[in-house]
């Protein structure tokens, strides 16, 4: 799935929450977004998820069946754990019996009678999960999934990603704890400014024939000159956010691109982006099913 020049603001006037983010969600790999508190991490998965729309550009190829854990679960709705969970089998053409299995799995028993708005923000988040995967994801979005989760539920979140990635599917995922350690291979992706970089850990270690070169660029090109290097076939270490701005590189091939542009516009929408197959029965939290944008 593409970000194609994707520009972000919640109201018409209003400053951009998000500038010109261009990268591509890579099937079969984890994708980590990380900033600070307001950057804009939560914004971006929901424009991934289908949820907000882009004020300008547009995303690519969103995979027919989305995942999408909120950072909060909205459970403030009139179900019990087991009636939610199996109203949203059905939404998915999934037998009933279809939620057992994520029910023992994300230790769900002693909850499945509660009330959704009596859960804790550990178990809704799990309840939360376990709608995300009841269809395998092409693409599996988590919004900060280790918060509120006891210990022993936080181990599962690695299981979970990894079997996704696996099976063919991006995850793409927030994390403002460093839980990203627990995520080996991720790409990184970091807001800084309202934009989004690509960032390869400093410590990847060149091969025997390779050498590092330190380039550095203007801060405005250096978006641009990652894409121009990366075309050219050498392998993108990183680009450090602190002044001077420097392109670290090396031969061979980088993960992700990332450069700059414009392109016209829609505003936010209210819900969905693609209404066409989404849960009337939960608005404020829909698993987005939908074709290719
Ligand atoms: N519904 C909204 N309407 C207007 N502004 C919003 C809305 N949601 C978020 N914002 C603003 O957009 C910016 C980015 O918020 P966002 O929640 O995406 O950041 P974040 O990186 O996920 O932060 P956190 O780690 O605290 O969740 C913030 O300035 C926030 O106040």
């Amino acid at each position: 799935m593409r970000f194609d020049k994707v520009w972000f603001r919640y109201a018409r006037r209003a400053p951009w929450t998000l500038h010109d983010v261009d990268a591509t969600v890579q099937p079969g790999r984890v994708t980590v977004v990380l900033g600070h508190n307001g950057a804009g991490k939560s914004t971006l998965l929901q424009l991934a998820a289908g949820v907000l729309r882009p004020s300008r550009g547009v995303i690519r190829d969103r995979p027919r069946t989305v995942g999408w854990v909120p950072e909060r679960f909205p459970a403030a709705q009139p179900f019990t754990t087991l009636g939610y969970l199996r109203a949203m089998a059905e939404v998915r053409g999934l037998p009933a019996s279809a939620v057992d299995p994520w029910i023992d799995r994300l230790n769900l028993t002693a909850h499945v009678g509660t009330a959704l708005p009596d859960l804790s923000k550990g178990t809704a988040q799990k309840v939360g999960l376990a709608q995300a995967l009841l269809t395998p994801p092409g693409l599996l979005i988590l919004d900060e999934p280790w918060e509120g989760l006891d210990a022993q539920s936080r181990e599962l979140i690695p299981q979970l990603v990894a079997e996704v990635t696996t099976g063919g599917g991006a995850v793409l995922v927030s994390d403002h704890r460093g839980e990203i350690a627990t995520l080996p291979n991720a790409v990184r992706w970091t807001i800084t400014a309202q934009t989004l970089t690509p960032v390869v850990p400093s410590d990847t270690a060149p091969e025997s024939d390779e050498v590092v070169v330190e380039v550095v660029v203007r801060r405005d090109d250096a978006a641009a000159a990652v894409d121009r290097l990366s075309a050219a076939g050498h392998r993108v270490l990183g680009v450090r956010e602190k002044t001077p701005a420097a392109v670290r590189v090396t031969s061979g091939t980088v993960p992700d691109a990332h450069h700059t542009g414009e392109r016209a516009a829609g505003e936010r929408a209210p819900g969905a982006a693609d209404p066409g197959d989404r849960s009337s029965l939960v608005p404020a939290n829909p698993l987005v099913e939908e074709d290719q944008r």
